[in-house]
């Protein structure tokens, strides 16, 4: 049996502040692997402002050489809006005597009464929140809460920066960035 962190999201783009709390999930939970799993249409708010190919693209790069860091594609092979109970049922039954955690921000820990299907979700899987500013982790239903260092940073935010030509330097992985910039993703000047 093997302990996998699942850690979902829209990646527009990847950021520290989801490689932080992989890393951190990894090691206060002594995981052996974590999964991040890019959505092809995110449940709860509008559609990726890039392309399912960038983000995975992205997503590789920001994951580079970690071996234990891997990127699982199943909600870009389905069709229809990305619910998390639909993804967790397919990963229980092609993997049936793995144990999953799925980490969210506090953000999301505050939105888990609106999940589709959350009362049958939250008993298939153990949820774990980590610390956002600005975001409360009380919550009625079982998760387990990391006190984690709070990271300021949103994709929102990163990509707010990149179009008004501002540096994101030290809030994403250099070769990100670099990738961002080659293919002039986010429409920033690329002479930044
Ligand atoms: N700085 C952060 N601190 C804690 N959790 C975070 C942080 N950034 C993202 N997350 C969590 O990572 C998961 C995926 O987030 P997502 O890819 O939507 O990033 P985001 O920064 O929230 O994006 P956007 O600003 O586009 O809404 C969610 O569970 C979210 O709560
Ligand atoms: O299934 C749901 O109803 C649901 C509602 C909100 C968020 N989620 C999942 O939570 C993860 C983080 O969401 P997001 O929108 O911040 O990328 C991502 O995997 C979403 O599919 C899932």
């Amino acid at each position: 049996m093997k302990k996998i962190g699942l850690l979902g999201g829209t990646f527009d783009p990847p950021h520290i502040g989801h490689l932080t709390m992989a890393e951190e999930a990894y090691e206060r939970l002594k995981l052996d692997e974590v999964w991040f799993i890019p959505s092809a249409e995110p449940p709860h708010k509008d559609k990726a402002r890039v392309s399912a190919t960038d983000r995975l693209m992205m997503l590789k790069i920001a994951i580079g050489s970690v071996d234990y860091f891997k990127i699982n594609p199943i909600e870009l092979t389905r069709k229809g809006k990305s619910y998390t109970y639909d993804t967790i049922q397919a990963l229980k039954e092609s993997n049936p005597d793995d144990e999953f955690y799925f980490i969210i921000g506090a953000d999301m820990v505050e939105y888990l009464p609106h999940w589709f299907k959350i009362d049958q979700l939250v008993e298939l899987v153990q949820f774990v929140g980590v610390k956002r500013p600005d975001y409360q982790l009380d919550t009625p239903y079982p998760v387990i809460l990391l006190d984690t260092p709070g990271l300021d940073i949103s994709s929102t935010m990163i990509r707010e920066r990149l179009e008004m030509n501002r540096s994101v330097r030290y809030l994403i992985p250099d070769q990100v960035l670099s990738l961002i910039k080659e293919k002039g993703l986010y429409g920033q000047r690329t002479s930044t």
